[in-house]
Protein backbone atom coordinates (compact mmCIF):
# COMPACT_ATOMS: atom_id res chain seq x y z
CA UNK A 1 0.00 0.00 0.00
CA UNK A 2 1.09 3.78 -0.80
CA UNK A 3 1.06 6.35 1.34
CA UNK A 4 -2.11 8.71 0.35
CA UNK A 5 -1.17 11.92 0.87
CA UNK A 6 -4.17 15.04 0.31
CA UNK A 7 -3.30 18.19 -0.62
CA UNK A 8 -6.26 20.56 -1.82
CA UNK A 9 -5.42 23.43 -4.27
CA UNK A 10 -6.70 26.53 -3.11
CA UNK A 11 -7.44 27.84 -7.13
CA UNK A 12 -10.75 26.77 -6.61
CA UNK A 13 -10.93 28.37 -3.31
CA UNK A 14 -13.19 31.46 -2.39
CA UNK A 15 -10.77 34.37 -2.90
CA UNK A 16 -12.57 36.72 -1.25
CA UNK A 17 -12.83 34.71 2.01
CA UNK A 18 -9.18 32.99 1.20
CA UNK A 19 -8.73 32.75 5.10
CA UNK A 20 -11.35 30.71 5.80
CA UNK A 21 -11.06 28.16 3.11
CA UNK A 22 -7.26 27.97 4.83
CA UNK A 23 -8.65 26.95 8.06
CA UNK A 24 -10.95 24.68 6.75
CA UNK A 25 -7.59 23.17 5.25
CA UNK A 26 -6.03 23.41 8.69
CA UNK A 27 -8.90 21.45 10.68
CA UNK A 28 -9.30 18.47 7.71
CA UNK A 29 -6.89 15.92 7.37
CA UNK A 30 -5.10 17.65 4.40
CA UNK A 31 -1.54 17.06 4.18
CA UNK A 32 -0.66 19.38 2.32
CA UNK A 33 -2.04 22.93 0.48
CA UNK A 34 -1.20 23.34 -2.90
CA UNK A 35 -0.89 26.43 -4.59
CA UNK A 36 -0.93 27.06 -8.04
CA UNK A 37 1.03 29.72 -9.34
CA UNK A 38 0.52 31.04 -13.01
CA UNK A 39 2.30 33.73 -14.39
CA UNK A 40 -0.12 33.94 -18.21
CA UNK A 41 3.53 33.50 -20.10
CA UNK A 42 4.51 28.89 -19.83
CA UNK A 43 0.18 28.71 -19.00
CA UNK A 44 -2.71 30.75 -20.69
CA UNK A 45 -3.82 32.26 -17.15
CA UNK A 46 -2.63 34.33 -14.25
CA UNK A 47 -3.16 33.19 -10.88
CA UNK A 48 -1.55 34.68 -7.92
CA UNK A 49 2.31 34.99 -6.48
CA UNK A 50 4.24 35.73 -3.39
CA UNK A 51 2.16 38.24 -1.72
CA UNK A 52 -0.93 36.09 -1.40
CA UNK A 53 1.68 32.77 -0.42
CA UNK A 54 3.17 35.02 2.56
CA UNK A 55 -0.63 35.46 3.56
CA UNK A 56 -1.50 32.29 3.19
CA UNK A 57 1.54 30.86 5.17
CA UNK A 58 0.57 33.12 7.67
CA UNK A 59 -2.47 31.47 8.22
CA UNK A 60 -1.64 27.96 7.44
CA UNK A 61 -0.59 24.84 9.58
CA UNK A 62 0.14 22.59 6.93
CA UNK A 63 3.16 22.77 4.60
CA UNK A 64 2.93 24.42 1.53
CA UNK A 65 3.27 22.90 -1.73
CA UNK A 66 4.15 25.21 -3.99
CA UNK A 67 3.67 24.47 -8.13
CA UNK A 68 4.90 27.10 -10.55
CA UNK A 69 3.53 26.81 -13.58
CA UNK A 70 6.00 30.16 -14.58
CA UNK A 71 8.38 30.55 -17.57
CA UNK A 72 11.48 31.07 -15.85
CA UNK A 73 11.43 30.14 -12.13
CA UNK A 74 14.69 30.32 -11.19
CA UNK A 75 15.20 33.38 -9.89
CA UNK A 76 12.14 33.36 -7.79
CA UNK A 77 13.12 30.05 -5.81
CA UNK A 78 14.80 32.48 -3.16
CA UNK A 79 11.89 34.52 -2.56
CA UNK A 80 8.82 31.23 -2.24
CA UNK A 81 11.39 30.38 0.13
CA UNK A 82 10.59 33.49 1.78
CA UNK A 83 7.45 33.41 1.52
CA UNK A 84 6.53 29.97 3.00
CA UNK A 85 6.79 27.34 0.75
CA UNK A 86 7.92 23.58 1.71
CA UNK A 87 7.61 22.10 -1.38
CA UNK A 88 8.57 24.16 -4.34
CA UNK A 89 7.64 22.23 -7.71
CA UNK A 90 9.13 23.51 -10.99
CA UNK A 91 8.02 22.54 -14.39
CA UNK A 92 9.95 20.21 -16.49
CA UNK A 93 9.23 22.15 -19.53
CA UNK A 94 10.48 25.47 -18.13
CA UNK A 95 13.96 24.54 -16.97
CA UNK A 96 16.79 23.97 -19.38
CA UNK A 97 19.48 23.83 -16.48
CA UNK A 98 17.59 21.20 -14.42
CA UNK A 99 19.23 20.45 -12.21
CA UNK A 100 21.00 23.51 -11.56
CA UNK A 101 17.57 24.61 -10.41
CA UNK A 102 17.17 21.64 -8.03
CA UNK A 103 20.14 21.98 -6.45
CA UNK A 104 18.89 25.71 -5.69
CA UNK A 105 15.72 24.53 -4.64
CA UNK A 106 17.22 22.15 -1.95
CA UNK A 107 20.26 24.60 -0.72
CA UNK A 108 17.31 26.41 0.40
CA UNK A 109 15.71 23.99 2.67
CA UNK A 110 12.92 23.15 0.74
CA UNK A 111 11.76 19.46 -0.61
CA UNK A 112 12.20 19.67 -4.91
CA UNK A 113 9.64 18.23 -6.88
CA UNK A 114 9.71 18.56 -10.95
CA UNK A 115 6.40 18.37 -12.98
CA UNK A 116 5.56 17.06 -16.37
CA UNK A 117 2.99 18.41 -18.27
CA UNK A 118 0.76 14.99 -20.15
CA UNK A 119 2.62 15.07 -23.47
CA UNK A 120 6.40 14.77 -21.13
CA UNK A 121 7.19 11.15 -20.81
CA UNK A 122 9.06 10.50 -17.82
CA UNK A 123 11.80 8.90 -19.26
CA UNK A 124 13.32 12.64 -19.50
CA UNK A 125 13.70 12.49 -15.57
CA UNK A 126 16.19 9.37 -15.63
CA UNK A 127 19.06 11.46 -14.76
CA UNK A 128 17.90 13.92 -12.01
CA UNK A 129 15.48 11.51 -10.32
CA UNK A 130 18.00 10.58 -8.11
CA UNK A 131 17.77 14.32 -6.73
CA UNK A 132 14.38 14.51 -6.03
CA UNK A 133 11.56 14.22 -3.13
CA UNK A 134 8.93 14.11 -5.64
CA UNK A 135 7.38 14.64 -9.25
CA UNK A 136 4.57 15.40 -9.61
CA UNK A 137 2.75 13.96 -12.87
CA UNK A 138 -0.12 16.80 -15.02
CA UNK A 139 -2.91 14.77 -15.25
CA UNK A 140 -4.30 17.98 -17.25
CA UNK A 141 -2.95 20.94 -19.76
CA UNK A 142 -1.84 23.28 -16.60
CA UNK A 143 -3.52 26.47 -16.46
CA UNK A 144 -6.97 25.96 -15.08
CA UNK A 145 -9.41 24.14 -12.54
CA UNK A 146 -11.92 22.05 -13.13
CA UNK A 147 -10.76 20.20 -16.35
CA UNK A 148 -11.23 16.57 -17.23
CA UNK A 149 -8.50 14.13 -16.27
CA UNK A 150 -6.72 12.69 -19.02
CA UNK A 151 -5.77 9.05 -19.05
CA UNK A 152 -2.76 8.51 -20.61
CA UNK A 153 -1.68 9.62 -16.76
CA UNK A 154 -2.24 6.25 -15.21
CA UNK A 155 0.14 4.26 -17.44
CA UNK A 156 2.60 7.39 -16.43
CA UNK A 157 2.51 7.00 -13.17
CA UNK A 158 3.15 3.47 -13.80
CA UNK A 159 6.19 3.60 -15.70
CA UNK A 160 7.25 6.58 -12.79
CA UNK A 161 6.74 3.91 -10.11
CA UNK A 162 9.16 1.60 -11.47
CA UNK A 163 12.08 4.19 -12.45
CA UNK A 164 11.20 5.47 -8.31
CA UNK A 165 11.56 1.86 -7.65
CA UNK A 166 14.95 1.26 -8.94
CA UNK A 167 16.50 4.52 -8.64
CA UNK A 168 15.13 6.82 -5.49
CA UNK A 169 12.22 4.92 -3.71
CA UNK A 170 11.93 8.13 -1.42
CA UNK A 171 10.48 9.96 -4.18
CA UNK A 172 6.98 10.47 -4.08
CA UNK A 173 4.46 10.80 -6.84
CA UNK A 174 2.02 13.23 -6.81
CA UNK A 175 -0.78 14.36 -9.30
CA UNK A 176 -2.59 17.18 -10.39
CA UNK A 177 -5.59 17.47 -12.50
CA UNK A 178 -9.14 16.02 -12.71
CA UNK A 179 -8.92 14.32 -9.50
CA UNK A 180 -12.01 12.71 -7.98
CA UNK A 181 -12.83 9.44 -6.01
CA UNK A 182 -13.04 7.79 -9.09
CA UNK A 183 -9.49 9.00 -10.71
CA UNK A 184 -8.41 9.10 -7.15
CA UNK A 185 -8.97 5.64 -5.93
CA UNK A 186 -6.99 4.08 -9.87
CA UNK A 187 -4.39 6.81 -9.24
CA UNK A 188 -3.35 5.59 -5.74
CA UNK A 189 -3.52 1.72 -7.32
CA UNK A 190 -1.36 3.03 -10.02
CA UNK A 191 1.34 4.14 -7.38
CA UNK A 192 0.24 8.14 -6.66
CA UNK A 193 1.45 9.19 -2.93
CA UNK A 194 -0.01 12.67 -3.20
CA UNK A 195 -3.48 13.63 -4.65
CA UNK A 196 -4.07 17.29 -5.85
CA UNK A 197 -8.06 18.08 -5.96
CA UNK A 198 -9.07 21.73 -6.53
CA UNK A 199 -12.47 21.98 -7.52
CA UNK A 200 -13.94 18.74 -6.75
CA UNK A 201 -13.10 19.71 -3.01
CA UNK A 202 -14.28 23.15 -2.85
CA UNK A 203 -17.24 22.58 -4.95
CA UNK A 204 -18.00 19.52 -2.74
CA UNK A 205 -20.91 20.39 0.33
CA UNK A 206 -18.68 19.15 2.71
CA UNK A 207 -14.93 19.91 1.66
CA UNK A 208 -13.44 18.83 5.14
CA UNK A 209 -15.22 14.84 4.64
CA UNK A 210 -14.50 14.43 0.87
CA UNK A 211 -10.54 15.52 1.90
CA UNK A 212 -11.25 12.86 4.81
CA UNK A 213 -12.83 10.23 2.43
CA UNK A 214 -10.07 10.95 -0.03
CA UNK A 215 -7.37 9.30 2.58
CA UNK A 216 -9.45 6.30 2.67
CA UNK A 217 -10.17 5.09 -0.91
O1 LIG B 1 -2.20 23.02 -11.36
C1 LIG B 1 -3.39 22.99 -11.52
C2 LIG B 1 -4.01 23.49 -12.79
O2 LIG B 1 -3.02 23.93 -13.65
C3 LIG B 1 -4.19 22.38 -10.48
O3 LIG B 1 -3.57 22.31 -9.24
C4 LIG B 1 -5.67 22.68 -10.41
O4 LIG B 1 -5.99 23.57 -9.37
C5 LIG B 1 -6.42 21.40 -10.20
O5 LIG B 1 -7.76 21.65 -10.26
P1 LIG B 1 -8.86 20.49 -10.41
O6 LIG B 1 -8.58 19.79 -11.72
O7 LIG B 1 -8.65 19.56 -9.24
O8 LIG B 1 -10.14 21.24 -10.38
CO1 LIG C 1 -1.32 22.48 -9.41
Amino acid sequence: MTTRFVAPSILSADFSNLGQDIEMINESEADYIHCDVMDGVFVPNISFGIPVIEKVAEVATKPLDVHLMISNPDPFVVPFRKAGASILTVHYETCPHLHRTIQSIKSEGMKASVCLNPHTPVHVLDDIIVDLDMVLIMSVNPGFGGQTFIKNSYKKIRLLKEMIASKNPKCLIEVDGGVNFETGANLYDAGADVLVSGSFIFKSDDPVATIRKFKSL
